[in-house]
């Protein structure tokens, strides 16, 4: 989809591929541009074009990560896209980190620019589809995305409140090898009729402990304010995308061991390794 967005020098207008938006907010009571279900079928023409959805912590980083190396596809977070640009110097980096350590959402504007650039700079590399984690988040980034491209399915990533608030504190970094970590236990018990949870953490090796960061915005009040925001942004996206009929939900069963198969089954991908050996 990368015929990409650059922000007009006008002003208030940006643009993404060939349409121009007004910067303001969107009116989510307008109704939805069509969605591309009902446009002819590409996929057999390219790569997978997934989004992911979920809330911060819930593991979306993780399996979008994972299934983007089983599918030879870019794995594009626009939560890296932003980090990136706060280590950067300069006054996008300063206007970021204010809004980024309150938990809000930093502006359509910008994120459709960064996440436009990256587009452009891995099309110019040969990239063919994605899967994107983290974008859209609100029903105007989804209106924008369903103009410019054709999405395939959506995976809805769920687990319960109370385990992603410990999932988010427990996250870490190593700021060497740029690998994530977990170093939350979780045992949550079953109740009312719903499964109990449990996770092992994820520990780094011996050679990452001394250099594990925690992301500034991973504190408990700032982790509580981005979960208020996401449910009150993001979820109308879940009834927009389930009304096309692209939406998957799938209710994480536990840590990667018992999630990680059984999202390959959902997604018809278990044989998936060997069917591309035999193919070859
Ligand atoms: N699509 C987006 N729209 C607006 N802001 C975004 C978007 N993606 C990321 N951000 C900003 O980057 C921060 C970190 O994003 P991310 O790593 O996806 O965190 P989370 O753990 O909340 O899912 C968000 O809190 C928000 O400020």
């Amino acid at each position: 989809m990368a015929r990409v967005l650059r922000v007009a020098r006008s002003s208030s207008l940006f643009s993404f591929g060939s349409r121009s938006y007004s910067a303001e907010a969107s009116h989510v009571s307008s109704p939805p541009p069509p969605f591309l279900g009902a446009r002819r079928d590409v996929t057999k023409e390219r790569n997978v074009q997934w989004v992911f959805l979920g809330c911060p912590g819930v593991g979306k980083g993780t399996y979008a990560s994972r299934l983007s190396s089983l599918l030879g596809v870019p794995h594009i977070a626009t939560g890296d896209l932003v980090r990136d640009a706060l280590a950067s110097s300069g006054p996008l980096s300063q206007q970021l980190s204010e809004i980024v350590n309150q938990g809000k959402l930093v502006s359509d504007e910008i994120i459709v620019n960064l996440l436009s650039k990256r587009l452009e700079a891995g099309e110019a590399k040969g990239e063919s589809g994605f899967i994107l984690d983290g974008f859209p988040r609100t029903m105007r980034q989804a209106e924008i995305l369903g103009d410019v491209t054709d999405i395939d399915l959506v995976v809805n990533l769920k687990l319960p409140e109370e385990v992603l608030v410990d999932k988010c504190l427990g996250r870490r970094t190593c700021n060497q090898c740029g690998k994530g970590f977990n170093i939350a236990h979780i045992n949550l018990k079953g109740e009312n009729g719903k499964p109990g949870i449990s996770m092992d953490p994820l520990l780094p090796p011996p050679q990452c402990m001394s250099k594990l960061i925690t992301r500034a915005d991973d504190t408990e009040e700032v982790v509580k304010a981005r979960l208020r925001i996401y449910n009150e942004t993001s979820q109308p996206l879940e009834e927009y995308y389930r009304s096309k009929g692209k939406l998957m939900e799938f209710d994480l069963p536990g840590g990667i061991p018992e999630s990680w198969p059984r999202l390959l089954e959902a997604l018809r991908l278990d044989d998936y390794e060997e069917k591309q050996s035999a193919a070859a």
